[in-house]
């Protein structure tokens, strides 16, 4: 993936709009991460046994190009998810180097992951947002937030309710991350249709057809199988 205002800049070396790498888990050295006991010890909390790695990304936030396109729309990730229940899936986000508010450390909004999935869609903004990045179309802008000021090596877990996001980096450097979507493989499949999650499944499902070269007819349920690892236990569902 490549921020979009650096991408469409003449002036930047191409290696330097790329700001995540998606779906690494058929990389045998990056997948490592996924299998490490230090992190499926806290998961295996949330998922039980049969633990499915569902979504992977490396996260290279760039140094803001000025327009503010390396802030991340505060969001649930459940949004993405066409499984339940939400309560058998867990985030695990480990900061490659240290992260603080200068550098765009993660934001998240304390008790939210009790409540429900909200509407989401592309946030209004004036220096344009990153392609599938949907933020949360309504929330209490005066709620809390909690800046995860973390060390390089922390690791921090969290519910695919929970609204969070990252804002921008103010640094000249890259901030590197690595990050898992882990879910019991005892979850199942649901159909968005008619629910908050049809503008992303739309979305989704296009990706596969214009930029995979996708010509069969799938669902989102298909994207999700494809990419979903099993690292522990039984695949059941999933
Ligand atoms: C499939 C299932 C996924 C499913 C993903 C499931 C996500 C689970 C989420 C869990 C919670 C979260 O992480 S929340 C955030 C979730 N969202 C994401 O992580 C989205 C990550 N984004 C991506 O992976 C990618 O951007 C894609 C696959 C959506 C689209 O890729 P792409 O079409 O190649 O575009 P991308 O590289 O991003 O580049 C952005 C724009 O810059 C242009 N561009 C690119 N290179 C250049 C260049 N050298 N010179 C000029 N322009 C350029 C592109 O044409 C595009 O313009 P133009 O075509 O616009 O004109
Ligand atoms: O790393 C970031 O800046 C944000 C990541 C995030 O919000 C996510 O993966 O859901």
């Amino acid at each position: 993936m490549r921020d979009v205002t650096i991408a469409k800049s003449e002036f930047i070396a191409d290696e330097k709009a790329i700001t995540k790498i998606q779906d690494f888990q058929e990389d045998a050295e990056l997948f490592r991460y996924c299998t490490l006991p230090q992190i499926l010890k806290y998961v295996e909390c949330f998922t039980g046994p049969n633990i499915m790695a569902v979504h992977t990304m490396l996260i290279n936030k760039p140094p803001d190009p000025g327009k503010m396109s390396s802030r991340h729309p505060m969001h649930q990730d459940l949004h993405y998810f066409p499984f339940r229940p939400a309560d058998l899936i867990v985030a695990a986000w480990t900061a490659m180097e240290r992260v603080d508010r200068s550098n765009g450390c993660l934001v998240v909004l304390p008790g939210t992951h009790k409540g429900s999935l909200k509407q989401h869609d592309y946030p209004e903004w004036e220096g344009g947002v990153n392609k599938m990045y949907h933020g949360v179309r309504d929330y209490d802008a005066n709620q809390p937030r909690v800046h995860l000021e973390m060390e390089k090596g922390d690791t921090v877990f969290f519910h695919p309710l929970l609204i969070h996001g990252s804002g921008a980096n103010q640094t000249q450097g890259f901030r590197k991350a690595i990050s898992c979507h882990f879910a019991s493989a005892d979850c199942h499949y649901i159909d968005v249709k008619g629910t908050s999650q049809e503008n992303i499944e739309r979305e989704v499902l296009e990706i596969a057809r214009k930029k995979y070269g996708v010509t069969v007819p799938i669902t989102l349920k298909d994207t999700w199988m494809i990419r979903g690892r099993l690292v522990k236990g039984e695949r059941i569902n999933l």
